[in-house]
């Protein structure tokens, strides 16, 4: 696990300017970076361009533009020594419906130099995963949990996962998230996985990145996230109309308002406002219900406060976890 006495880290996995076009939807210069060591999440509403990104990086979708590396290497020059290194954990799995769980060992392990068959084991008896069943008769959960297996049994690198958590019981999240943090003990690792589970973020990432309509808003540590921005509360009509743009997902109730804000735009606020920590659930409700205006507003923020707000996540934060 890396900390804040070491020198900036090598990126595991970097995406620089990443555009790629469907009628209807693009991802946009999309740039981020995961330090080696660390745990990204990666979260955006429904439609926001997280699979498609994370499809990109896997080259399962032609880029129209920019590029993408991963562990040092170019993801299309070095493509099978990278694809051999990853660990992927789709929504869907790809193995065949009569495969017993011991035919999906046996028709994958061949392709993988450092195949782990004692791990692939003892994690399928950690997820109550019996061997002899077949892909047919796993519920979603099960699937979800084989896919997880076969990603940590062949000696991966980076482990890349597209809401892996989703299907999974409340025990069994748990347990991958203790197995995902001690993934990354070996700060040469990263964990990349997509969800919309705050929950999932508070215990284990390290670093957010977060998308909305195939632009990133933000993509650095989650710290310096709970730190940027803050809850704001007060009585019905406080505000100017000026002061409300200040306000990112504002609520009018009976008796009063409440909203999130960037802590550098307290001194424009009245000092009535009753000022309180925002939760990472505050913020991905209050960015959400924003609506165009506010997703303005955080990347002009985050650009002014940082520069760039794409190559500030190399900084290196003690880690939370
Ligand atoms: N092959 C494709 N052809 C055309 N449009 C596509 C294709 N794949 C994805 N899209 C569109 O791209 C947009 C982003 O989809 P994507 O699956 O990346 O979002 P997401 O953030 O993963 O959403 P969710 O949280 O619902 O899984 C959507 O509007 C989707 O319809």
């Amino acid at each position: 696990m890396n900390n804040v006495s070491n020198t900036i880290p090598n990126n595991i996995l970097e995406l620089n300017n990443v555009t790629k076009h469907f009628t209807g939807f693009s991802l946009q210069n999309v740039s981020f970076s995961l330090p080696e060591g660390f745990i990204m999440g990666f979260i955006g509403k429904n439609g926001a361009g997280k699979t498609t990104t994370i499809q990109s990086i896997l080259n399962m979708l032609p880029l129209d533009s920019g590029a993408i590396s991963v562990f040092g290497k170019d993801h299309l020059a070095d493509e099978p020594e990278i694809k051999s290194k990853i660990g992927i954990v789709m929504d869907q799995s790809f193995y065949l419906e009569e495969w017993k769980i011991t035919d999906v060992e046996k028709a994958l392990s061949p392709f993988y130099e450092k195949w782990d068959s004692g791990l692939f084991s003892s994690l399928l008896s950690q997820f109550g995963l019996d061997k002899k069943k077949k892909v047919k008769s796993l519920s979603r959960g099960m699937r979800m949990k084989l896919m997880i297996v076969v990603a940590l049994s062949h000696g991966a690198g980076l482990l890349i996962l597209d809401e892996p958590t989703s299907g999974l019981d409340a025990v069994s999240r748990s347990e991958l998230m203790e197995i995902l943090k001690n993934f990354v003990m070996d700060e040469k690792k990263g964990v990349l996985f997509s969800t919309h589970n705050t929950q999932d973020l508070e215990k284990i990432a390290d670093y957010i990145t977060f998308i909305n309509d195939g632009r990133i808003i933000y993509s650095d540590t989650k710290d310096n996230l709970l730190e940027k921005y803050v809850l704001v509360k007060g009585k019905q009509n406080t505000l100017s109309d000026d002061q409300k743009k200040k306000i990112i997902g504002y609520r009018d109730y009976n008796f009063g308002f409440d909203g999130l804000t960037d802590v550098n735009d307290l001194k424009f606020l009245p000092a009535s406002v009753v000022v309180e920590p925002a939760t990472l659930d505050d913020i991905v409700i209050r960015f959400n219900i924003g609506g165009d205006f506010i997703e303005k507003n955080i990347r002009n923020k985050t650009k002014n406060d940082t520069g760039n707000i794409v190559e500030n996540n190399v900084e290196k934060k003690e880690k939370g976890v």
